[in-house]
């Protein structure tokens, strides 16, 4: 979220004073998209009572059914404010917020435990400008369009089914949602489909994985919308768990598309069809019993329609990533070819894929020696890579900044921005800080993870022995008070919780310590298993 006001200080024609701007967070921007395309039935964002109503009774003062609180979180500096011009995070403006409340929610919980002061903005918001901002704008049409593409009013009875997914649809998918189509329809005729892909706004990748599957469900169209997520789902890295709330959002969603009946893609996971329609959607939310491959049959049929004895589930979101990291075709009976061509072009096999590895410990622990080690043996794998030792930074990236914990975290986070680039190309950066924190640890590998891989190897020599070998004599100095701010002296190092790889230097020669990183690495699948022949020494 970012606010500042344009032409500060100057005056309109009016003889108003201009409207701060504002730009949304993402869930904010997401409820603007939707209130602004017409999907939700709402003029704006939701005063205090309102959001209190819908987050208590699932319904809005007047009664209407309601299942998501649409509010819109501000810096506390726009408290007071008469107008916002609401805009994406360019900066182009898109609405304009007439303020008609403003509210305090006392939400979650801060780094010290107490509650922590949220503000808000309520008001009807009007158009400025259509929205450009997100991944694939050509598939986002209103409401509105799609219904006039369909010749169709409003209320309409003609049946549209919805499928609303935040995953790939895979054989299992396709055949329900086919055999539901067909159910629906009547003279033999199928119900029309609409896909609803919920993306975010930079996810290409998922909706050209669930567009794969357009050709394969007749009388289909797609759209793509961006859904604000509750935390169940955001907390989810693989789709996330949807709530019954998130389902009979996408419910008021898909009802203004047109749509009459919805199947919600969510996973044998996703909240019991039964709680959804407690939140009185405004159409039919379908509970269709589970599928399962008959592997006799070699077909796809309702559970109770296959022999357990034979009866395969889909493959799990992890194994479908595993077999994708290997570089394995994914099998036929689980997925069509072309949805597994467009995965396996989305999520080449590791060994064409850029990676990060980052080794962290204290001052003399080892990084240094094994990170070259593995560097030279990568490179004799065949793949390029580059070093980003700790001491090299310093003299190069990060010439001038201190041990102060403010400047380790920007020295941690331009070896993040360096790193991630080299993985966005499909290389290989090798990066041996301390990196002391765990959340400077954990951005490198948010950034990194939007391009590639990540792996964390924790040089875990404990400080005695560290400070026994002493190689630069930094530990003499440390201790003798002439660098202050000294790693595991004077300073913190938060051990990490995350490593994928945990290396203890002091019953190992530097040898047996590279030859444990390249194994871990070629286990994984980063580098060709021809290769295990050359020796790392
Ligand atoms: N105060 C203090 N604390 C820790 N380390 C210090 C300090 N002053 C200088 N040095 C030398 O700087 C190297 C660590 O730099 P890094 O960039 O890896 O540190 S950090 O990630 O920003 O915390 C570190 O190198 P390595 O021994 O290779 O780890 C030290 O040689
Ligand atoms: N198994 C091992 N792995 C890495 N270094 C080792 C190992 N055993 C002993 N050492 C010694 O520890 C020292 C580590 O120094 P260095 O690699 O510069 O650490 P850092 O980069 O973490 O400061 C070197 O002198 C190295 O020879």
């Amino acid at each position: 979220m970012s606010a500042h006001r344009q032409g500060s200080g100057s005056v309109e024609d009016t003889g108003r004073q201009a409207a701060p701007v504002f730009a949304p967070g993402p869930d904010g921007l997401a409820h603007l998209e939707l209130i602004l395309s017409g999907a939700y039935p709402l003029p704006g964002f939701m005063t205090r009572e309102e959001a209190v109503s819908v987050a208590d009774r699932g319904r809005l003062p007047d009664g209407r059914p309601w299942p998501v609180p649409v509010t819109l979180e501000v810096p506390e500096e726009l408290v007071g404010e008469e107008r916002l011009t609401l805009t994406d995070l360019e900066g182009a403006p898109l609405a304009e917020l007439a303020v008609r409340e403003s509210w305090e929610s006392r939400e979650g919980t801060g780094e010290s435990g107490a509650a922590v002061a949220r503000h808000h903005l309520a008001g009807d918001v009007s158009l400025l400008r259509p929205p450009t901002y997100g991944v694939l704008r050509e598939l986002r049409p209103t409401p509105a369009e799609v219904r006039a593409q369909r010749g169709l009013e409003p209320c309409a009875d003609q049946p549209l089914l919805a499928v609303v997914t935040d995953r790939p649809l895979h054989h299992r998918a396709l055949h329900q949602i086919r055999a539901e189509a067909e159910a629906l329809g009547s003279d033999g005729e199928r119900t029309e489909i609409l896909v609803v892909i919920d993306t975010g706004l930079h996810d290409e990748g998922l909706a050209a994985a669930v567009l794969a599957a357009e050709p394969l469900l007749p009388r289909s169209s797609f759209v793509v919308v961006t859904l604000p997520r509750s935390q169940a789902r955001a907390a989810g890295k693989l789709g996330g768990t949807w709530t019954e709330r998130d389902v009979a959002l996408a419910a008021h969603v898909a009802a203004a598309y047109g749509a009459t009946h919805l199947l919600a893609e969510v996973g044998e996971q996703g909240p019991e069809t039964e709680r959804v329609m407690a939140l009185r959607p405004p159409l039919t939310v379908l509970d269709p019993e589970p599928w399962r491959y008959d592997t006799e049959q070699e077909l796809w049929k309702p559970r109770t329609h296959v022999d357990p004895r034979a009866a395969l589930g889909e493959l799990p979101d992890a194994r479908v990533e595993a077999e994708l990291a290997h570089g394995r075709e994914l099998p036929s009976w689980f997925t069509p070819a072309r949805v597994g061509a467009e995965l396996a072009r989305l999520r080449p096999a590791r060994t064409e894929r850029g990676l990060t590895l980052l080794f962290t410990g204290l001052s003399g622990s080892g990084k240094s020696t094994i990170a070259q080690g593995v560097c030279d043996g990568i490179r004799r794998s065949g793949r390029t890579v580059t070093l980003l030792d700790g001491d090299v930074v310093r003299r190069m990236l990060s010439k001038g900044l201190t041990f102060s914990r403010e400047d380790r975290e920007l020295n941690i986070r331009r070896i993040g921005y360096v790193a991630s680039e080299i993985t966005r190309h499909g290389g290989v950066a090798v990066c041996a800080p301390i990196a002391p924190y765990a959340v400077g640890r954990a951005e490198v590998r948010a950034m990194v993870e939007e391009f590639g891989d990540f792996f964390l190897v924790h040089v875990a020599t404990p400080l005695e022995e560290c400070e026994a070998r002493d190689r630069k004599g930094l530990y003499a100095k440390a201790r003798a008070g002439e660098i202050p701010e000294f790693t595991g002296i004077s300073d913190p190092y938060e051990e990490p919780v995350d490593a994928d790889l945990v290396v203890d230097t002091v019953d190992a020669d530097p040898a047996e310590s590279v030859a444990r990183v390249m194994a871990a690495l070629r286990e994984g699948g980063w580098l060709p298993v021809a290769d295990q022949h050359v020796s790392e020494d």
